[in-house]
């Protein structure tokens, strides 16, 4: 979906207007910027909520079957990595869409199709890691002495 219909190009207020284009002054106003990222990624994107649901299961999942650290470490930095592809997918495509607004451009569909390509690298990666961490335990659980 096209991200330059639906926002305007006015800031929400006032002050927001004047400090825009400022670096954040301090840590507190960094990390609002980035939740406000998030939450927009979140509200607007579909795939970014399939991913984090599924994310959000992945790891239940692993304290349900008492994956090992190692594991679990793996698992959540597959998962962040599929969130931050999603997240910058988003970034990617408000840029292009602030560039090209509704034209088309042939470099405008190479940037979109890469960063949903990343996207779709990092979701394969996420299902490999799932089969090797969850298989194991789930075959032990379903037929003991199996794994
Ligand atoms: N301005 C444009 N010029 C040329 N092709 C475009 C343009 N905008 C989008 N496309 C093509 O349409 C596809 C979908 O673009 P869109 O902005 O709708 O992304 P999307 O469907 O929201 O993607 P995602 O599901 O990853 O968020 C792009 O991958 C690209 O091939």
């Amino acid at each position: 979906m096209s991200i330059s219909s639906n926002l305007q190009s006015t800031p929400k207020s006032k002050k927001e207007s004047k400090t825009a284009w400022q670096v954040a002054p301090n840590l507190f106003t960094s990390f609002r910027y980035a939740w406000a990222g998030i939450l927009y990624a979140t509200k607007t994107q579909r795939n970014f909520r399939i991913h984090l649901v599924i994310g959000l299961v992945a790891l239940s999942l692993g304290v349900v079957l008492h994956i090992q650290a190692l594991e679990a470490a793996v698992v959540t930095v597959t998962i962040s990595a599929v969130l931050v592809m999603e997240l910058m997918n988003t970034a990617l495509e408000s840029v292009v869409d602030l560039t090209v607004g509704q034209t088309y451009h042939e470099l405008a569909k190479i940037a979109k199709d890469c960063a949903a390509g990343a996207v779709l690298i990092s979701a394969i990666a996420a299902l490999l890691v799932a089969v090797f961490v969850y298989l194991p335990p789930c075959l032990e659980l379903l037929h003991p002495g199996i794994a």
